[in-house]
């Protein structure tokens, strides 16, 4: 006897109508560090359907300190009085298992900010002891297919101690933040130009999310009134492009703290959200984005740390894109990168 299921998809081949109303099942995405600076401007971003989309419901589970309580059950209240149609429920809590229980896509922000005048390597005995601990609730709690996006830095370290604790979630589940240098390089660009940023596409971030990436915009290219240009053609100064963008957009994370005492939020969490939509609903055709993932040994990077490629994502499944042209200033560039973060791994095996 057929099932009322497949009779249904049968009904609905014909009357596709039929199809249309069916409410999605909500994902249930995890804000660690909610409290935060990052954690508050993200949350609405993500139940306003900017990370997954405007017609997929989702349950919001907030973690942060017990210290932070209260300014979490704040951020619990306004969620409540923002009238988010998307918002199923909040789950506010200073519980690490009931934060990360069943999640299907987790934000970790949670953890200790640089301030001015720190390196990132300087976080690092501060920030790896909480990812240990995260990464087992993650192992034990998760739902098994839970995508990961660490956003608290060291960001590349920190999704490394979570790959290497947290053995029940996929490798590939796991990835990194450099979106957001992603995204500042596309601006210094488009600003260079003169041109919308929205027309600037396919820079690259290679490596670590500290002042030792390489921005490479050699493969990018403009979308003009004669077709898609490349940046280099348009720009024609090599000298720009190897020097003041590569440190501009090094250092814009430090340039942004000197001018707020406080590390990029608004920022952060909008390309937290491109990263997350991008990776689950798909690259736009011809586009790459940068996103730190486990090595597999492409262009010649060390396997066994998270580095920044270019990727294209299809279907929930990110590849790096493979074959573009390394000249010797751009792997010299590469290798710098690597080496940091081998020394960072190290550190944080100290301290695990
Ligand atoms: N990858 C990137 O592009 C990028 C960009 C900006 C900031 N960051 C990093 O993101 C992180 C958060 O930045 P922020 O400005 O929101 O900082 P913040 O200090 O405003 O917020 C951090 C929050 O994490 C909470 N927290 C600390 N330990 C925790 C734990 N064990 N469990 C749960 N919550 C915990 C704190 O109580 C706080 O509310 C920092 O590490 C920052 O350096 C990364
Ligand atoms: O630079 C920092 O410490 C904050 C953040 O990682 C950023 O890039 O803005």
């Amino acid at each position: 006897m057929m099932s009322s299921n497949s009779l249904f998809q049968r009904l609905a081949k014909w009357c596709p109508w039929l199809l249309r109303d069916e409410p999605k099942k909500p994902v249930k995405v995890l804000v660690t560090g909610a409290a935060g600076q990052i954690g508050y401007a993200i949350v609405a971003m993500i139940a306003r359907g900017l990370m997954l989309g405007a017609d997929q419901p989702v349950v919001l589970h907030l973690l942060d300190l017990p210290v932070a309580a209260n300014a979490l059950n704040g951020v619990r209240m306004e969620l409540i009085d923002a009238a988010l149609p998307l918002l199923r429920g909040v789950v506010a809590t200073s519980d690490e298992a009931e934060a990360f229980k069943g999640v299907n896509v987790a934000i970790v922000i949670g953890g200790w900010p640089r301030r001015d005048g720190m390196e990132r390597k300087d976080l690092i005995s501060k920030n790896v002891t909480i990812y240990k601990s995260q990464a087992s609730a993650l192992h034990q709690h998760a739902a098994p297919n839970c995508k990961v996006l660490v956003v608290a830095n060291p960001a590349n370290t920190n999704a490394l101690v979570l790959k290497e604790f947290a053995p029940a979630i996929p490798a590939k589940n796991i990835t990194c933040l450099t979106r957001l240098d992603h995204n500042r390089a596309l601006g210094q660009v488009a600003e260079k130009l003169n041109v919308h940023v929205g027309d600037v596409k396919n820079a690259i971030i290679w490596g670590n999310h500290s002042s030792t990436q390489f921005p490479d915009a050699s493969h990018a290219t403009v979308s003009t009134d004669r077709g898609e240009r490349p940046v280099r053609e348009l720009i024609a100064d090599e000298i720009w492009l190897r020097e003041e963008f590569v440190t501009d957009v090094q250092q814009r994370g430090a340039a942004v703290i000197k001018a707020r005492k406080q590390s990029s939020s608004l920022s952060a969490a909008s390309a937290a959200c491109d990263h997350m939509r991008d990776w689950i609903l798909g690259t736009p055709k011809g586009t790459w984005v940068s996103m730190g993932v486990y090595s597999d040994g492409s262009y010649g990077v060390p396997e066994g740390v998270f580095f920044s490629f270019p990727v294209t994502c299809e279907k929930g499944e990110w590849s790096v894109v493979q074959g573009l042209e390394i000249d010797d200033f751009a792997r010299s560039k590469m290798e710098t990168s690597a080496t940091e973060l081998k020394e960072e791994k190290s550190i944080a095996y100290e301290f695990l």
